[in-house]
C-alpha cells in the first residue's frame, strides 16, 4: 500500500496537482525570478562546491594537526576526522550570486574553539585565494568571515562530545547535543533548523522556488528584517514551508497564492509549527507558551522544528505585525490578479511606499566622532535595540503605528574642527539642510584616491527611521513621546561605561515631516513625495522659519521632548 506521507501536524488542505494554467503561471515565476537575478550560473554554482571541497580538506588538515599536537598517532589523528556543514541560503538551495556561503566546521572534542581562532585561521590565512579574513571570536556565535575566491563566506565552529568526526556524521541525532557549551549549541543549531525544514517538505523543489520568491518579496515590500521586528530568513523559510506541507503536490505558484491567503487568516498567536514541538536531553528552554510568559507575548509565533525548538519571531511588535498582515493581504491581492491574468508577478515583487505614506517619522541618529570600528559597535548596539523604542511607542495612545524601516543609513563626514562638525550634526538628515553641509561629505572608498590629511576626523552617522501613524481623532490632545525616547536613550547609554562618553557616542531622535525626509532615503530617479501647493527645489536656501527646531546641541544630555507631534515637531538630542 502507497500511502502518501503526511508533512506537518496536520493533514494537508488539498492534495491536488497543478493544472495547465496553474503551470503555466510557474514558469512565469520561474522566469521573473531570473529576471530578478536569483539565480547563479552553473559555473558560479561549481565554484562553491569547489570552495566547500577545499574547507573540507582544510578542516581534516586542521583537526590532524591539532591532533598531532595532543601527541596522538598518525593513525589516530587522521581517523580523528572533522567535517564541513552549510546552513543558511546556500544549504536551503535558495542562495543567489551575491549570496555567501554559512558554514560550519564540527570537530571532535579534544579540539578547542581556541584552536579554531589560531590554527584553522593560520590555515586559512596560508590559502592564496582568500582575500580577506576578519576574526570575531568574541561574538555572540563565534565567528570567522573570510573571502574565498571573491565569495563571502561565514564561518562558525562546534566543537561535539564525540573522539572523532567521520564523513559520515549527521546532524539530526539531539543527543549530540549533550556537553556542548552555549557558544557551540548556538553555532549548530543553525544548520540542524536547516537540514530539518528540508526534511519536512513534501518537494523541496517547489518550496525553493516558492522561497526564492519570498525573498525577494520581503525585502522589496521593507518586512525582511529579524532585528527590526520582522521576519527574517529562517522565519520565512518556515512559514513556506508550512504551507508546502498543507498543500503538497501544488506547484509554487498555487503556494505562494495560499502563502499570503493562510497566513493572512492565521489564528494569531497560534504557532506556525512544522513538527510536534520535542523533549529533549538539555536544561534548555524549550518554546512553550503554557510555562513562560514571555513566549505567551509571542504575536505571530513561528517556531524551529530541531530540538531545542524556539520562536523566531521573537522581535515582532504589534505594529510589525499589522505591516506583516498589510503585506500578506496585499499579497493575497496581486496574486489573484495574477491568477485571473489581470497583474504579473512583477506586480507582486514592487517596491514598498514607506517614505511616502506616513505624514511624520522619527529619526534615530547614533553617530561617532571617531574609528569605523567604534562606531559599527554602536550603530549595532542602537539597531538592536531600535524594536524597544517601536514597543514603547505604539503603547502611546496618540499612535497607531510605529512602523520601523528595516534598513539603516550610513555616512561618514569628514571635518576638521568642533563648529565643523556641529554644523553636520545639526544641518544633516532634512532635505531642506542637507546640501548646506555636502561638502563635508566623505568620498566612498573607491572615489577617494589620497589618504585624508591628518588633521581630518571622522563623523560617521546611522540613521533609523520609524513611520508614525498618528490617531488624527485626538489632534488636539498631545502625544508625550518624552518618556518612551528618554527610556530608550538610558538603554543605549547606560549597556557600558564606554557608550557613556557622550564626547564620541551621540544618539538623538529627530522628528520629521514627509517632505522633510533627506534625499538619501529615495532611489536615484525616484520622485520625492511633493506638497501640492509649493514644490520645493533642491538647491532651496536655508529658511530662518524653519518648522523644526534645530538638535540642541552635539553633546548628549538626557533631554529629549518631542511633545504635540500632530502641532509643533521639534527634535531631540541625547
Ligand atoms: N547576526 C547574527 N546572529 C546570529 N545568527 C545569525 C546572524 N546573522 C545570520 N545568522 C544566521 O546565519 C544564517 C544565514 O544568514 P545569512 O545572513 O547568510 O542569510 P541567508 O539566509 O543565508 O541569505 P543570503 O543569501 O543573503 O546569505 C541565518 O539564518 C542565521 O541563522
Ligand atoms: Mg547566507
Ligand atoms: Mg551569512
Amino acid at each position: 500500500m502507497n500511502y502518501q506521507k503526511i508533512y506537518g501536524i496536520t493533514g494537508p488542505v488539498s492534495t491536488v496537482g497543478p493544472t495547465a494554467a496553474e503551470n503555466k503561471l510557474n514558469d512565469e515565476l520561474i522566469q521573473e525570478l531570473k529576471k530578478e537575478n536569483s539565480f547563479e550560473t552553473e559555473l558560479e554554482t561549481e565554484k562553491r562546491v569547489n570552495i566547500l571541497k577545499t574547507l573540507q580538506k582544510l578542516t581534516e588538515e586542521f583537526v590532524y594537526r591539532v591532533s598531532k599536537k595532543k601527541n596522538m598517532s598518525d593513525g589516530m589523528a587522521r581517523d580523528s576526522g572533522g567535517k564541513v556543514f552549510t546552513f543558511g541560503s546556500y544549504r536551503l538551495g535558495v542562495h543567489g550570486p551575491g549570496s555567501d556561503i554559512d558554514t560550519l566546521i564540527v570537530v571532535p572534542k579534544h579540539v578547542s574553539r581556541d584552536d579554531f581562532f589560531t590554527i584553522f585561521a593560520e590555515l586559512l590565512r596560508g590559502r592564496e585565494e582568500i582575500e580577506e579574513i576578519a576574526p570575531v571570536p568574541d561574538a555572540f556565535v563565534p565567528i570567522i568571515k573570510t573571502q574565498f575566491s571573491g565569495i563571502s563566506i561565514d564561518l562558525l565552529c562546534a566543537r561535539l562530545d564525540l573522539a572523532q568526526i567521520p564523513l559520515s556524521l549527521t546532524l539530526s541525532d539531539k543527543n549530540l547535543l549533550r556537553n556542548l557549551d552555549e557558544k557551540d549549541l548556538r553555532a549548530i543549531n543553525g544548520t540542524r533548523v536547516t537540514d530539518e525544514i528540508l526534511e519536512l517538505v513534501p518537494k523541496p523543489n517547489v518550496f525553493r522556488i516558492a522561497l526564492r520568491a519570498v525573498k525577494i518579496w520581503a525585502p522589496r515590500r521593507a518586512i525582511y528584517a529579524n532585528v527590526f521586528g520582522f521576519p527574517g530568513g529562517v522565519a520565512w523559510a518556515m512559514l513556506v514551508a508550512r504551507i508546502c506541507q498543507l498543500y503538497p503536490n501544488a506547484c509554487s505558484a498555487v503556494i505562494l497564492n495560499r502563502f499570503f491567503k493562510i497566513l493572512l487568516e492565521w489564528k494569531w498567536p497560534q504557532p506556525v509549527v512544522l513538527k510536534p514541538i520535542e523533549d529533549g536531553p538539555l536544561q534548555v528552554r524549550v518554546w512553550n507558551p503554557k510555562i513562560y510568559a514571555q513566549d505567551r507575548s509571542h504575536r505571530m509565533p513561528v517556531i524551529t522544528p530541531a530540538y531545542p525548538s524556539m520562536c523566531a519571531t521573537h522581535n515582532i511588535t504589534d505594529s510589525t505585525k499589522k505591516v506583516i498582515l498589510q503585506e500578506f493581504e496585499r499579497g493575497v491581492q496581486v496574486t489573484n490578479d495574477i491568477f485571473t491574468n489581470k497583474k504579473t508577478w512583477a506586480d507582486l515583487f514592487k517596491k514598498h511606499e514607506f517614505f511616502h505614506k506616513y505624514k511624520f517619522y522619527l529619526t534615530v541618529v547614533a553617530s561617532t566622532r571617531g574609528s569605523t570600528e567604534q562606531h559599527l559597535k554602536w550603530s549595532g548596539f542602537v539597531e538592536s535595540k531600535l524594536r524597544l523604542l517601536v514597543l514603547k511607542l505604539e503603547t502611546l495612545a496618540g499612535i497607531k503605528l510605529a512602523h520601523p524601516y528595516i534598513k539603516p543609513f550610513e555616512t561618514t563626514y569628514n571635518y576638521t574642527s568642533d563648529e565643523e562638525c556641529k554644523e553636520i550634526m545639526e544641518n544633516h538628515g532634512t532635505y531642506k539642510k542637507e546640501d548646506s553641509i555636502k561638502k563635508y561629505i566623505k568620498p566612498s572608498d573607491e572615489e577617494s584616491t589620497s589618504e585624508d590629511p591628518e588633521d581630518t576626523k571622522q563623523f560617521h552617522i546611522t540613521t533609523m527611521y520609524i513611520g508614525l501613524d498618528v490617531n488624527v481623532e485626538s489632534k488636539k490632545e498631545k502625544i508625550d513621546i518624552h518618556v518612551p525616547c528618554n527610556e530608550f536613550f538610558n538603554i543605549c547609554r547606560n549597556f557600558s561605561e564606554e557608550f557613556q562618553n557622550s564626547e564620541v557616542f551621540s544618539l538623538i531622535i529627530k522628528y520629521l515631516k514627509l517632505y522633510d525626509l533627506p534625499n538619501e532615503v529615495y532611489d536615484e530617479g525616484e520622485t520625492r513625495p511633493v506638497k501640492k501647493k509649493s514644490k520645493r527645489k533642491k538647491h532651496e536656501k536655508e529658511h530662518s522659519n524653519d518648522s523644526i527646531k534645530r538638535p540642541k546641541s552635539t553633546h548628549t544630555t538626557n533631554d529629549s521632548t518631542l511633545n504635540n507631534i500632530p502641532e509643533t515637531p521639534a527634535s531631540s538630542t541625547n
